[in-house]
């Protein structure tokens, strides 16, 4: 089983990029292949969630050529997708399976499409319910609660549904099911999720149209969309792991180019800058409808806040390295209104606490987040302690437990992190290259 081995060492520094955005390479892979003509997609993620989305589709009866920094499609139209051989394997991607779910409703073949064994103990429910009645034939374990999913094709009608989860993947799933059902379809949330979808939408020139958190498309568009290039930004969930790494282990000074902004995601950025962080926002600019910027972050001692349910959605998945950051601040950190963690790749409120319990780390499990006591030792040698951890089969955790171990006294061990390939294929790599800028190694 793949392990990482952190030895305590520092400080991080250089300039590095990091994978394509995820979301968003979900996205450009549906909606190039829906495209009438060839499309590339540059700078897209090569996690293996977005490379199981690309596989789908090919089995969908999409031609994608991949190269290591550019994927080339061959949109088949909105009409033009197959029946596949056999099931879809959407991996360990909740984006990929609910996303695909609505667009697979529609079309006029049967399809089953499953995970792995993370993927099918996730709440698939919250997207098949609302499917069902838009007229969708969904077949799961557990009455649909559960992959895999059998989907028989049929015609869709449009619905007014409101949703009681901020959720992009229950938002955008509805809105590629709408994409062909009759008539309207109006979804709303309690809170903006993300919106890569919309912004791809509009991008390609679909039609659609968004007040507040609620978003009305009419289904069966007379528009047919062509080929486009899609540059993919930097992903903000993977520049995570160094902003807040650069942050806590100190005389750090680290650059990260051509980051993802989308307002929706930029969570993580306004948390740390109230937790005292010192990160720069340089050269903001704009590429395929997505606002992108070069971030300088340098080392500086953080202290505790609150995040309250208002922050969840646009933070959801820093959590996991948040807690690092929380937990060597100084002062209390709580986290309310955020239990949509416990449906991740792990119950990450769970996880988190564990592994960080496991390093010296004062947390207290709360139903819908927890509360750090940070030890104040940011900017000290030996915060946390080094210690045996476990990914529990989730890359976010693994990648936060790395980070979380820079600043601890021992050398500390994260077995099972294979699962970083999910998201983020060279991170070990990247992080190397930061400490070996500073004659470290790890
Ligand atoms: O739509 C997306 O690309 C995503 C939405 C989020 O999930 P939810 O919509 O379930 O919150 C997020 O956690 C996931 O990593 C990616
Ligand atoms: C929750 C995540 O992804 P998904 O829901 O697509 O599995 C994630 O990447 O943190």
């Amino acid at each position: 089983m793949a392990s990482l081995t952190i030895t305590p060492c520092r400080p991080l520094k250089g300039t590095i990029t990091v994978p394509g955005d995820k979301s968003v390479t979900h996205r450009a892979i549906i909606l190039t292949a829906l495209a009438e003509g060839a499309s590339t997609i540059r700078d897209y993620c090569r996690g293996e969630d977005c490379l199981n989305t690309m596989r789908a589709f090919q089995s969908l009866g999409v031609r994608i050529d991949e190269s290591p920094q550019t994927l080339h499609v061959s949109g088949k139209g909105m009409w033009g997708l197959t029946e596949p051989f056999g099931p879809i394997d959407c991996g360990n991607s909740g984006t990929g399976i609910r996303l695909m779910a609505g667009l697979l409703a529609g079309q006029d073949f049967f399809t089953i499409l499953t995970g792995d064994e993370s993927i099918r103990r996730r709440p698939m429910g919250r997207v098949v319910k609302p499917l069902r009645t838009m007229g969708a034939t969904i077949a799961g374990r557990k009455g649909g609660e559960l992959a895999p999913l059998a989907i028989t094709g049929t015609r869709l009608r449009g619905v007014s549904y409101v949703s009681p989860v901020a959720s992009a993947q229950i938002k955008s799933s509805l809105l590629f099911a709408a994409l062909y059902a009759d008539g309207l379809t109006t979804i709303s949330e309690p809170r903006l999720s993300r919106d890569h979808t919309e912004r791809m939408f509009a991008y390609f020139g679909i039609p659609f149209e968004r007040e507040g958190c609620t978003v009305k498309i009419e289904g069966r568009p007379s528009v047919r969309w062509g080929g486009k290039p899609v540059v993919v930004p930097g992903d903000l969930s993977a520049a995570a792991f160094f902003l807040v790494g650069a942050s806590i282990v100190p005389e750090s000074d680290v650059t990260i180019r051509g980051v993802g902004m989308n307002p929706t995601r930029t969570g993580l950025v306004e948390v740390l800058h109230r937790m005292g962080a010192q990160i720069e926002v340089v050269s903001p600019r704009e590429e395929a409808g997505e606002p992108v910027a070069d971030l300088r972050v340098r080392s500086m001692p953080l202290r505790g806040v609150r995040i309250g349910p208002d922050q969840i959605p646009q933070t959801i998945d820093e959590f996991p390295i948040l807690c690092v950051a929380a937990a060597v601040a100084e002062g209390e950190t709580v986290i309310t209104g955020a239990e949509e963690l416990r449906v991740k790749e792990s119950d990450r409120i769970a996880t988190m606490a564990k592994e960080l319990r496991a390093m010296g780390a004062r947390i207290e499990e709360r139903p819908d987040g927890m509360v750090i006591q940070g030890l104040g030792r940011n900017g000290s040698n030996g915060a946390l302690t080094g210690a045996t951890c476990e990914s529990h089969g989730d890359h976010r955790v693994a990648m936060s437990v790395a980070i979380g171990a820079l600043t601890a006294a021992q050398p500390t061990q994260i077995v099972d992190t294979a699962c970083i390939e999910t998201s983020f294929p060279g991170f070990e790599g990247k992080l190397l290259e930061l400490l070996t800028a500073s004659g470290n190694r790890l």
